[in-house]
């Protein structure tokens, strides 16, 4: 018999010395993740099964192999994310992982369009609007060409936000995304189209994208544009997605365009996870990943090492309800621990106050209070407890509510920094305009416009002469201009800039002090940034918290307890997690209890926030609510009702004696 020996590739020739022991920091089916090759994969991973772990190790496995560290992709759901598995992945290998490109969809899509924007036939230095622009944006067009239609009741600016974003990442037709989720609106559907063509036209007049165009225009540029997409693609030598869970079907053809070239993708998520379905997130992408690729590999991560055995316990019977999902068999090993607690509290107070009271008694038992977190479905449903924890002097910082780049006065700082980086940007003109003593929407709208057909000359030679606002022209104006001539670093640029809007702020603003504080807090931050382009672009896509902000500035305490909406739990873990409001119309919300998949994503949810703890858990709700209606009777949520005594224990709120008296 002859013999032939096959030659292997070099490329897939394993390091047989790896730096890294793998075989002794992974398990076995973490193991087979990171070390599979080429080709497509999908990793199922049940909650707390060392996903992230698994992919900052299968990034340092690739780059030891000789994978050159920049033709690694990485999608994560926020950049944060990214930026830490980068700097653990760096940490268990070297600073060659730092070379590893990491960022959101919306960040590397950025990224691209700012390369080709010219093809598309934007400028590259288009302006991107975050959320309250956009609609700022569609208001303006409702209100100019729409007022007739205001006596029969037309879609309001978040409403026709809301159905634009619907249309574009779920990729349906205006009239599936009316008759599915606003039919009563369906009377205006040629209306509400042709506003749309208006919107898309201004923003393309103007040179913006809001965030639903970074992705939908690189998909343009991509599919439409053979060698773009090869170019790009073929830098993709592996991509690798988290949370493929949350993406939704446009971010889905992106991953395939991205990795179009070498096919080398490996996309992570747990479908019981999946909690972005009002961004249009579609947890079948998940489940349908293994039919669009032939070839493709399915690895499970099974062994949970974060939770207590009772708390998994709790978690799996959870899913158990779920309708649609992957068989997922999550187990740990540790078998000791509490059963978590369904806590029956007369009102909100009484359930404020056991949270508070409970929180003070595991600090004393050395669980630091940073390593305990509240968790609710809606940011309102704090404000009791935040009350209470206020009294008792217990810090916390609170995750989920407005954000500080969504606020008015930083939204006013921004607009001037907008204008310096492009000045075709008319809405950022038509606000900055509009915060000038004596000019009204009708002058500003006439500015912005002199503005625009004069693109050589600038605000200063506009004819004010005679006007009462004049001086406070002149000032911006050369406020503008010395950032635009000195090319100032970005904290320079916005000292300026605080420096003009001080006296505006005061003007408008009772709590200035407080703004004017938190402008100076901005101030530092920008003190890491080079260009003001990317702090504009950062803020927009990554806004940083306002309450995080404030608790960074005063911070001298003992770092503080965490509140947080369950959406902005994901990925994080904590010793001790009470989870707060669980009622029925809360969790489950209201508007769900009528749709199944609705119902299942809030089930989703509700997982999601008995996966963030480690030893202890206690779900807590009032029996009786305030409304501006008076007092009412609510009942536990849906979701816990036939779950049984040895896996979910009731614990019962008795007053103190004394209390009790004392209160009679
Ligand atoms: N092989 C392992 N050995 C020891 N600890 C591990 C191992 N894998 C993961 N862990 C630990 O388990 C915990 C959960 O890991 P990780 O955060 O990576 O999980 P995850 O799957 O991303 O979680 P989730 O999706 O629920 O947010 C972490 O504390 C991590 O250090």
């Amino acid at each position: 018999m002859k013999k032939f020996i096959l030659q292997t590739d070099n490329r897939s020739q394993r390091s047989s010395n790896y730096q890294i022991p793998y075989r002794e920091q992974l398990n076995t089916q973490q193991l087979g993740a990171v070390m599979h090759d080429d080709g497509p994969a999908l990793v199922i991973a049940g909650a707390g099964t060392g996903k992230t772990r698994t992919l900052v190790y299968r990034v340092a496995r690739l780059v030891e192999d000789g994978t050159p560290p920049e033709s690694i992709l990485l999608l994560t759901f926020t950049r944060r994310a990214a930026r830490e598995m980068l700097n653990r992945a760096t940490d268990v290998l070297d600073n060659r992982c730092k070379k590893v490109r990491g960022g959101t969809f919306h960040h590397y899509c950025n990224l691209l369009l700012h390369r080709y924007a010219e093809e598309l036939g934007y400028p590259r230095n288009f302006t991107l609007l975050d959320q309250s622009d956009a609609m700022d944006t569609i208001h303006h067009i409702r209100s100019t060409y729409y007022h007739h239609l205001r006596l029969k009741r037309f879609p309001q600016k978040q409403t026709l936000s809301a159905i634009f974003s619907s249309m574009i990442n779920t990729r349906r037709s205006l009239y599936e995304v009316l008759a599915d989720g606003y039919p009563r609106f369906l009377e205006h559907h040629d209306a509400v189209a042709e506003l749309f063509d208006r919107y898309n036209r201004y923003k393309r007049d103007n040179g913006v994208m809001d965030f639903d165009d970074l992705l939908t225009q690189t998909r343009v540029l991509l599919s439409g544009n053979d060698d773009i997409r090869r170019k790009v693609a073929s830098q993709n030598r592996y991509v690798m997605v988290d949370e493929y869970q949350d993406t939704n079907n446009l971010q889905a053809d992106l991953v395939a365009l991205f990795s179009s070239v070498h096919e080398n993708l490996m996309v992570v998520g747990d479908d019981a996870q999946s909690i972005y379905a009002f961004r249009g997130a579609n947890f079948k992408n998940i489940l349908a990943f293994p039919d669009l690729y032939d070839n493709c590999k399915i690895l499970k991560l099974e062994e949970n090492y974060r939770s207590a055995e009772p708390i998994l316990k709790l978690a799996n019977s959870l899913m158990d309800k779920a309708n649609d999902k992957f068989d997922k068999n999550l187990y740990t090993r540790r078998s000791s621990g509490d059963l978590p607690g369904i806590v029956k509290a007369s009102n909100e107070n009484e359930q404020s106050r056991f949270v508070a009271q409970m929180l003070l008694q595991l600090r004393e038992q050395e669980i630091p209070l940073n390593d305990m977190a509240v968790l609710f479905r809606n940011g309102r449903d704090s404000y009791d407890l935040e009350w209470e924890l206020n009294k008792l002097n217990i810090p916390f910082r609170k995750f989920g509510g407005q954000k500080f780049a969504e606020a008015a006065h930083i939204r006013d700082v921004l607009a001037h920094l907008r204008v310096v980086v492009n000045p075709e940007d008319q809405i950022a003109w038509n606000r900055i305009l509009m915060l000038v003593d004596g000019i009204g929407p009708k002058t500003a709208s006439e500015l912005v416009n002199w503005l625009r057909l004069n693109k050589n000359r600038g605000l200063r030679e506009a004819d004010v002469a005679s006007k009462s606002y004049k001086k406070q022209i002149d000032q911006l104006s050369e406020a503008l201009s010395d950032i635009s001539t000195k090319k100032n670093k970005p904290s320079e640029a916005l000292e300026r800039i605080i420096a003009y809007y001080t006296p505006v702020c005061e003007n408008r603003y009772d709590d200035h002090p407080k703004r004017i504080k938190d402008l100076e807090a901005f101030a530092g931050l920008s003190r890491n940034y080079t260009g003001l382009d990317q702090l504009l672009q950062d803020l927009t896509l990554e806004p940083l918290d306002a309450s995080a902000m404030e608790t960074e500035a005063s911070a001298k305490d003992e770092p503080p307890l965490t509140l947080t909406t369950i959406h902005s739990a994901k990925g994080l873990e904590w010793d001790t997690v009470f989870i707060i409001q669980c009622l029925d119309g809360v969790l489950p919300s209201g508007y769900a209890v009528e749709n199944a998949s609705a119902l299942d994503e809030e089930l989703r949810l509700l997982y999601v926030a008995c996966t963030r703890a480690r030893e202890r858990l206690f779900i807590s709700y009032p029996v009786t609510r305030e409304s501006s209606y008076g007092e009412f009777f609510s009942n536990p949520s849906r979701f816990l009702e036939d779950i049984p005594e040895y896996i979910l224990e009731t614990w019962k709120l008795v007053e103190e004696p004394d209390q009790k008296r004392l209160g009679e």
